[in-house]
């Protein structure tokens, strides 16, 4: 019988590099080891509300999301099993009709802005890392992200983040880093806190496998 797999919760603020600090540990590894779940694939299903009023949900507050979905997932995938992830489509502001069937593995990343904040999500977390970059930096990146990938316009981008994602960020997210073991300035380019992030894993697998 193989160990539960280790699972790594990777928290921050929008734009801080959680996605980059996610690939960078990945890429040190083979495909085979590391599960990523990203916490907004699992936003609200919102196919039953008109586009207008998509645009006027708080993506940034915890109610958001359907962690319930997310609790049941990372509990399946801890008992290797497998689970049909949701995909979220940012352009549509919903979930699309696709799902993804992904297979249990070792060690399991589960990165979004609110993996910090749910007390049940913590519960299942071995590491817990808070990416911690500076508020101009993170809508320098955000507004180059979102105007190139996600279809916005700088002026929604600006009043989203004047309306939503500041308030929310200064009330949930932040707060949450008191939760975290280790805390990464800069996020994907702060290659020593990557380094030892990726020997934990390797020493977490090796005792695994000396078992
Ligand atoms: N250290 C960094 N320096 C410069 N740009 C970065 C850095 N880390 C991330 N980025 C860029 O900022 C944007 C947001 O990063 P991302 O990792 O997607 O953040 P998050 O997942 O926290 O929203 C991306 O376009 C990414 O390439
Ligand atoms: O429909 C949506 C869903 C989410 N968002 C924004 O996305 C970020 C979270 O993604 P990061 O990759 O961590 O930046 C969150 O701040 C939401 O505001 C959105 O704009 N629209």
């Amino acid at each position: 019988m193989k160990d539960k797999p280790v699972v790594i919760g990777v928290a921050g603020g929008s734009g801080s590099g959680k996605t980059s600090v996610t690939r960078s540990i990945c890429n040190r590894f083979s495909d085979k080891t590391i599960l990523v779940i990203e916490q907004d694939y699992y936003y609200k299903d919102q196919s039953h509300l008109p586009f207008e009023e998509r645009l006027n949900t708080n993506y940034d507050h915890p109610l958001a999301f359907d962690n319930d979905l997310l609790i049941e997932h990372i509990h399946d995938l801890l008992n290797r099993k497998s689970v049909n992830k949701p995909v979220y489509d940012y352009k549509i502001h919903t979930r699309s009709e696709e799902v993804i069937h992904v297979q249990p593995k070792d060690v399991i990343i589960l990165e979004g802005i609110l993996v910090l904040e749910d007390p049940r999500l913590v519960d299942l977390m071995d590491i817990k890392v808070f990416v911690d970059t500076d508020a101009d930096l993170r809508i320098i990146r955000r507004l180059q992200r979102d105007i190139k990938d996600r279809g916005r316009s700088l002026d929604s981008v600006i009043d989203q983040y004047l309306t939503a994602v500041r308030p929310s960020h200064l009330q949930f997210i932040e707060p949450t880093k008191r939760y975290a073991d280790i805390i990464i300035p800069e996020g994907g380019e702060n290659y020593v806190a990557i380094d030892i992030m990726a020997s934990k894993i390797e020493n977490i697998l090796a005792k695994n496998t000396e078992k």
